[in-house]
């Protein structure tokens, strides 16, 4: 890396994650023992004991914690929103985070029910990235300044980062970024988003065909494809994800813009996303089909479709009781309750 993270270059960035360190082994078999100690039948807690083991995987504590979580909403604008893709104005992103500023959106109210810390990253709101019908969305420089941007989402201290976005149009972006990364046709991955139906939905699904057409010639590389059909937003995301991976900080993703962005790097090392789960299935029907794409299984499905960070934050509840049972719960020694 440059000193400077915002000079960041693709190059030093393929480099990061050619080196990203993996899973500490020793920590998770020692949680899955302990998983197996605990006062309950083998397995009966389903996937929190897997949580609870991933966690102490990438903490590389038997007994990980939980103490200063960190939601990280990253906010941009899009140009392709001229395209007519969202059933909102684009003036929505600014005022969105003048009221995540005031306390007002749901993931506000979700990181004080979970005690986390809510950090909202405005990027240059007044510059929406260009519209991808036309052109490639950012520059490289932009593209990594905004990926470097995200990398300072991520502090020495902080042991969990719920992921998510805000970025008026980005369900679109989001769209065309797994259109490219993972084929198949445009509708496959387009969705409602804020809830564009008819004839806009069409619209939508042409737009996401004809951008990721038009680009066709860049959709070999990954960060390419970030480049030209992502947002800043969004590149923001890929950055908290891989600089968590370097810090070793387990994270949780929220819906399908966050994923799509994620998926840049699964695409770039299958094993990228090792230290990230998806909290939660998006109603955006695409979801599941992304995750399908990149192996994870969403923790919980309440048919959200907010983004915002909203899933994630939710799901924050789920992983920090997963970790109540697996650090808290006695052992059938320490209860003197009788094995089968
Ligand atoms: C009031 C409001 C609050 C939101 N919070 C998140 N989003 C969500 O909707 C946007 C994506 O949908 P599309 O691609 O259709 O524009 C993103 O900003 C996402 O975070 C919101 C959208 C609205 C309208
Ligand atoms: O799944 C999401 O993240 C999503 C869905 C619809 C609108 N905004 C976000």
């Amino acid at each position: 890396m440059s000193e400077n993270p915002s000079k960041a270059t693709f190059a030093e960035l393929r480099e990061l994650i050619s080196h990203f360190p993996g899973a500490n082994e020793t920590a998770r078999n020692f949680a899955r023992e302990r998983e197996g100690q605990l006062t309950k039948p083998p397995g009966a807690l389903g996937r929190l004991e897997e949580v609870s083991e991933w966690f102490a995987s990438w903490q590389g504590k038997d007994r990980p914690e939980i103490k200063r979580p960190r939601v990280a909403v990253f906010a941009g604008n899009h140009g392709v929103a001229a395209q007519g893709v969202s059933a909102f104005p684009q003036e929505v992103t600014v005022q969105m985070v003048a009221n995540f500023q005031h306390g007002g959106a749901a993931v506000n109210q979700l990181c004080k029910a979970h005690d986390a810390e809510l950090r909202v990253y405005e990027m240059a709101l007044e510059n929406p990235t260009e519209d991808f019908t036309q052109a490639p969305a950012m520059t490289e420089e932009e593209c990594a300044t905004a990926v470097s941007y995200g990398m300072m989402a991520v502090e020495d201290g902080l042991d969990c980062l719920c992921v998510g976005e805000m970025g008026i149009a980005n369900s679109t972006s989001g769209a065309a970024l797994a259109h490219a990364l993972f084929g198949g046709e445009a509708r496959d991955w387009v969705g409602p988003g804020t809830g564009v139906q008819g004839e806009a939905f069409e619209n939508k699904v042409r737009v996401v065909g004809e951008a990721v057409a038009l680009h066709q010639a860049a959709m070999t590389d990954p960060l390419e494809v970030l480049r030209h059909l992502g947002g800043f937003e969004l590149a923001a995301i890929v950055g908290a994800v891989i600089a968590a991976r370097i810090a070793r900080v387990p994270v949780i993703l929220d819906g399908y813009a966050t994923t799509a962005a994620a998926s840049v790097l699964f695409k770039m090392d299958p094993h990228a996303l090792d230290h990230c789960i998806v909290g939660h299935l998006s109603a955006e029907p695409s979801h599941i089909h992304l995750l399908e794409a990149i192996g994870k299984q969403p923790l919980v499905n309440l048919n959200m479709r907010l983004g915002e960070a909203s899933g994630a934050a939710v799901a924050l509840g789920i992983v920090k009781s997963a970790l109540a049972c697996h650090n808290g719960m006695a052992t059938f020694a320490e209860a003197g309750v009788s094995g089968a």
